[in-house]
Formats: C-alpha cells, structure tokens, sequence
C-alpha cells in the first residue's frame, strides 16, 4: 500500500498514472467528508444520549437512502450505493453507541445478509438458533434489535415469526427484502484453482447445473451449514463455498461466481423488530394482526373500514390460531403511518369487528430491489 501522501507507481502509461493522480486525490477528499461527517453524527449522538433518546432512527435512515437514490444519476448501480451508505450510516452508529443484533443463525444465513445488509458491519451480531430465542434477546434487553425472516424463506419456520407476535410487546422497526440468490466464494477468483465445493444440500440442489456446466470435475461436500462451508474455503486454498449473495465481504472472500442459482427465486422479506416505535418517513407501511368471530360477513366488515378510508390495503394473509375459541389470525399490511389520521379511524373501526387486535408497529416502506 502506498504510504500516505506517496504518488501513485507512474511506470505506467502516463495517462494511467494521471487519472490515478485524480483517484487518489478523490478518495482522500472521500475520507476527510466520511471523517467530518462522523464527527458530526457524533454530535446528534450526545444529543441524543442527554435527551434519552435511541440512537438508531430507521425513518431518518431511510430519508437519506431515499434521497440519495433519487439524486443518483449513475454508474454508480442503486444497490452498490445503498450498501456504501448503510456502511457509512453504520459506522456513525457505532461512535454513537455499540448495537447488538440478534438473528436466526448461524453465520452465512440469507437472515444474516438481510442483517448486515441492513445494520452494515459496524454492529456486534449474535446468532440465535431459533426465532423465538431472537424475540427473548430483544425483550430482555441482550440485544437491540432481531432480524427475523417473515416471507418466503428458504431457511423455513418462518411461520413461527408471525405467531410470536401474539406473545411479543415488540413491535416491527423495519422490514428488508434479501435476494434469494448464491455466489460461489473463494479466497481466489479463478475458478479453474477450484477442486473442492462446500456447501449446503439446499445451496448444493439450487445450483447444480452451473456446477455440471462450470465445475465439472471439482468434488462436491454436503456440508450442515454454509456457515460450515465457508469456513472450510477459508482453510483450504482449492476449495470454495456456496453462499448467499454478498456474503463473500462478510468473510474476506472473493466471489470467484456470482448468481449460479439454476432458477432465479424472488427475494425474501426479512424485519427488523425492536422495542421502540418508529416515526413516519413520508411513505410507510402499518402491520395490525386481528382474531375474528366465526360469523358470517366478520372478514369483510374489518376489511370495509380500509376501503372507505381510502387506504392501500399491500397484503393480507391468515394462520390457523392456537387458541381454543378463535380460529384464525389474520394479518394485514396497510400503506400510511399509524400516526396518519385516516390510519387510525380505519384501527377504531376494524377494532369493533375483531376479537383481538393488534398494531405491530408503523415502518418505512421500502422498494424490493434496495
Ligand atoms: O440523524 C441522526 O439521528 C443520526 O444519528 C445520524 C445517522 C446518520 O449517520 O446519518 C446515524 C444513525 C441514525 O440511525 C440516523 C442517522
């Protein structure tokens, strides 16, 4: 690495050496902002600490993202950006106060991308084995935040992340869609190095076609975990692992491939659930799950209050219930903020038509790709 201040090697194309010139000169500009801008975090930071308030704000974060990605007229690629900023962002939550996050482990998990790519790598993450060990982190306090996944998970139990909400005070701070998808990691880019594949049966059955056509010869081991798998492409220089997306930065691998899933998948929706509630951002999500009465006409007489209020009911869904004189639970997702007035005359009027109602928390809304 070249000491601070050292030109750039110039026994190159002296062009080259100029534009590196500009490079360098650009970065150092980069550093002395992303410094000035820590400083500045570190200011709300005590600000915030003297009135009691939580360090992370997912609406303010969510602002900035937003506006970015609006203001972004390329090359930089929309995702590439959002993952700078969330780095940035993450590392200003950091000087503030150390965060702990727990999530369904273990390591190299689609949770565990959906985690680092929402929190960044500047947060202290702790595996949990189970959904509801994630939710008894959280509300006693071991950790600020869980990252649970809720839709379409290729990891399964998701249902149980639903049916904890019946039992939980915590509420929903954030929701993250992760692309199902897998890269190929290796501590060296060139595949034909590669002899050995570790991964897990589920990774190894979603891939192997690309592994017929690219990787003919090399071995494939089963492993129990593409935490496990990893882990052995770290020890072994001709081997490599199979593992979500992304997740070769985790571990200070290099994706020798990227995208080799045989069939693409759409992404998972994980969310961020903590103890506080999180404010409006301008476009939000609201989550209430309801028990009905076994009467005719209970589901559409909750559901009238949404459509004369006007408001986007995005999704609905029902599970069977496990207590005795209720039959099922059903969740819906509306779009506004349960601080918008029309959200709440909609809950007061739901309310009467249920046996049990329940606001899972307001959250920023997110797009699918970010
Ligand atoms: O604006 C704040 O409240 C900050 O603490 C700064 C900042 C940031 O880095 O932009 C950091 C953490 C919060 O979650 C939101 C934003």
């Amino acid at each position: 690495m070249d000491e601070p201040g050292t030109p750039p090697d110039c026994s190159m194309a002296t062009d080259i050496c100029d534009i590196r010139q500009q490079i360098d000169d650009i970065d150092n500009t980069i550093l002395e902002l992303i410094n000035r801008r820590l400083n500045l975090a570190k200011r709300i930071g005590e600000l915030k600490k003297d009135s009691g308030n939580q360090v992370v704000d997912s609406t303010r974060e969510s602002e900035i993202l937003r506006r970015l990605t609006a203001l972004n007229k390329g090359p930089l690629n929309p995702n590439v950006l959002h993952h700078i900023f969330i780095d940035i962002i993450a590392a200003a939550r950091a000087i503030q106060a150390s965060q702990r996050v727990a999530y369904l482990g273990p390591e190299a998990t689609f949770t565990h991308l959906a985690a680092t790519s929402h929190f960044g790598y500047s947060v202290t993450y702790v595996p949990q084995p189970s959904i509801r060990e994630i939710f008894s982190e959280v509300e006693k306090g071991a950790c600020d935040y869980g990252v649970v996944p809720v839709e379409n998970s290729v990891e399964g139990s998701v249902r149980h992340t639903l049916d904890l909400f019946f039992e939980s005070e915590l509420c929903i701070c954030a929701e993250r869609y992760q692309p199902v998808s897998y890269d190929l990691l290796a501590q060296q880019v060139g595949l034909s190095a590669i002899g050995t594949v570790y991964a897990h049966s589920q990774a190894l059955n979603q891939c192997r076609a690309w592994l017929n056509q690219y990787l003919p010869a090399a071995s494939l081991k089963e492993c129990s975990s593409s935490a496990f798998a990893v882990q052995q492409a770290m020890q072994e220089k001709a081997a490599a692992a199979i593992a979500g997306g992304g997740a070769a930065a985790l571990f200070g691998l290099e994706a020798a491939a990227s995208k080799i899933e045989d069939f693409s998948r759409p992404p998972t929706r994980f969310l961020v659930i903590g103890k506080e509630r999180v404010r409006p951002s301008g476009k939000d999500k609201t989550s209430l799950m309801f028990a009905l009465a076994h009467v005719p006409g209970a589901l559409a007489g909750a559901l009238t209050p949404i459509t004369d209020e006007a408001i986007n009911l995005l999704k609905i869904e029902s599970r069977p219930t496990r207590h005795e004189s209720w039959s099922h639970f059903f969740f819906i997702d509306l779009e506004g903020h349960l601080e918008e007035e029309s959200i709440q005359r909609a809950i007061g009027r739901i309310r009467p038509h249920t046996l049990y109602l329940k606001n899972l928390g307001s959250y920023p809304m997110i797009g699918q790709g970010v």
